[in-house]
């Protein structure tokens, strides 16, 4: 069912992540763009939820904030029930190497190292002991046992996408932050790389939150939370892929009237 506005229920001990009334306001030639505004959710481990929204809705924005990519102008995030702010830099690039794993659009390996030195990269940037048993078992559960020593060039996109999810797993976080991850793939790459993502999920117990555009990648998800300018408007628990385009076809339609009637 799709319900419209949403609710933060109290902090519970199970809560994977939660985000406290953020906002995320950038200043622009044009005036203040109010990209996110006042967004709160609380999400229970072992959860898979998809974000969507019309273009401008500011999807990225709240999983670049989620993550502790981007800082939010206001509000708090909590990952675990601890506060992901107010440390340094060098504090917060800890925090989210030890708790978070993101798997991007365009993948973002490096071109000069191999999938298995790509998938364990988080390991020893956090100075991590590498244990190669470990990772060549994530490689190998997700198809690539026999790709240890390639390259990114020597591999198609969903092989490319599907190191990207090792190295996301590899550290064994506990919320997994998803951009687009199909975007850039065909069907049957799309739908290997959200068996994975779901796997992770259902057997590892991970939490995952994946933006998409896409309503049947939207559909592997427990629920979908709606944004549009910037605002949680919706939520649909477990999720068809049609009741979702029907959702999204209503709120795209929405946002074009809201235009109209700005004169945009
Ligand atoms: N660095 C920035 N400076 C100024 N405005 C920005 C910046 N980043 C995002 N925005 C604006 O914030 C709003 C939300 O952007 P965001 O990329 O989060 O939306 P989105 O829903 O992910 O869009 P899309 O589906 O097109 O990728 C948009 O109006 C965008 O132009």
């Amino acid at each position: 069912m799709f319900q419209q506005g949403m609710v933060t229920p109290p902090l519970a001990s199970g809560q994977a992540l939660r985000l406290d009334a953020v906002t995320r306001h950038y200043e622009s030639p044009g005036g203040t763009v109010r990209a996110l505004n006042g967004v709160s959710l609380a999400l229970d481990g072992g959860s898979f939820t998809a974000v969507m929204g019309p273009s401008g809705s500011g999807k990225s924005t709240l999983l670049q904030c989620a993550a502790g990519l981007d800082t939010p102008t206001s509000g708090r995030v909590l990952v675990d029930g601890v506060e992901m702010s107010g440390g340094t830099e060098a504090e917060l690039t800890r925090f989210r190497r030890n708790r978070i794993g993101f798997v991007f659009q365009h993948f973002n390996l490096l071109p000069t190292l191999t999938v298995l030195q790509n998938a364990t990269l988080p390991l020893r940037l956090a100075g991590k002991r590498v244990d190669r048993t470990q990772a060549v078992e994530v490689l190998t559960r997700v198809g690539l046992a026999d790709r240890l020593d390639h390259l990114p060039a020597q591999l198609s996109g969903g092989q490319q996408q599907r190191v990207a999810i090792a190295r996301a797993l590899v550290a064994g976080p506990r919320v997994v932050f998803a951009d687009e991850p199909t975007g850039a793939l065909d069907t049957r790459s799309a739908r290997q790389v959200l068996a994975l993502l779901q796997e992770a999920v259902r057997i590892d117990g991970r939490t995952l939150v994946m933006v998409t555009h896409d309503p049947v990648a939207a559909a592997h998800a427990d629920q979908v939370l709606f944004l549009a300018d910037g605002r949680l408007v919706g939520r649909l628990a477990e999720p068809t892929a049609a009741a979702v385009a029907d959702a999204m076809t209503r709120l795209t339609d929405q946002a074009a009237r809201g235009r109209v009637a700005e004169g945009v």
